[in-house]
């Protein structure tokens, strides 16, 4: 049983990663930026609310955030393990999700923080733009989200600490290298 949280800013490698790792492990990745790109491109209501946040690189408001999250957390793919990546994206985000582990009598086995250069982020970012097409990937968005990071995000860096098993990977390595740390600080 495997429940883990990928933190990192944008571009980081969260996605690609934890999508290797939860394939191995049997468990799903969870995304919640794409589970938002996935509403907003079937315009659900869900998509229709968060689609302005996301265009601009802003955090779309917890509370679409937390009944998304629970929702999944409770499906039965979830019940053996999961890895999150996106959420939690603030403090308050990280105690929904602490009370919500607790309602469900389920705990988590720690935190993978993958840290890479702000110019390796931009450029990675802008080149996923360019081959992916992701429209957030424009650099504008994408200084907005690494400011929305660095005030938002980043201090669960230090929540994790406190809190629990948080390890730390340079993700400033090749896919694979990137991909060997992960395995051995999981054993
Ligand atoms: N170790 C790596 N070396 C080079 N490129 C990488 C590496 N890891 C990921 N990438 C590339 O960088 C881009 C960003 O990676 P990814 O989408 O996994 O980041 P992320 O942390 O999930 O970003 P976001 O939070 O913006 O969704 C992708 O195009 C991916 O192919
Ligand atoms: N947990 C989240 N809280 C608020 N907003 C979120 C969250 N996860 C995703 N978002 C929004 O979606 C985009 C893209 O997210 P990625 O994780 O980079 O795919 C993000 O900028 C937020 O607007």
């Amino acid at each position: 049983m495997k429940r883990l949280i990928f933190l990192g800013p944008p571009g980081a490698g969260k996605g690609t990663q934890a999508k290797i790792v939860a394939e191995q492990l049997g468990i799903p990745h969870i995304s919640t930026g794409e589970i938002l790109r996935g509403a907003v491109s079937a315009q659900t209501l869900l998509g229709q609310k968060a689609q302005s946040y996301m265009d601009k690189g802003e955090l779309v408001p917890d509370e679409l955030l937390i009944d998304l999250i629970r929702d999944r957390l409770n499906q039965p793919d979830a019940q053996k393990g999961w890895i999150l990546d996106g959420f939690p994206r603030n403090v308050s985000q990280a105690h929904f999700l602490n009370d919500l582990l607790q309602e469900l009598d389920q705990t988590f086995d720690g935190a993978i923080n993958l840290e890479v250069p702000d110019q390796v982020l931009i450029d990675r970012l802008l080149e996923r733009g360019r081959k992916e097409g992701r429209t957030d990937d424009n650099e504008e968005t994408i200084r907005t989200r690494l400011e929305v990071y660095n005030l938002q995000t980043a201090p669960l860096v230090k929540f994790y600490q406190e809190h629990s098993a948080l390890k730390s990977i340079n993700g400033d390595l090749s896919l694979e290298q990137v991909t060997e740390s992960i395995k051995q600080v999981l054993g």
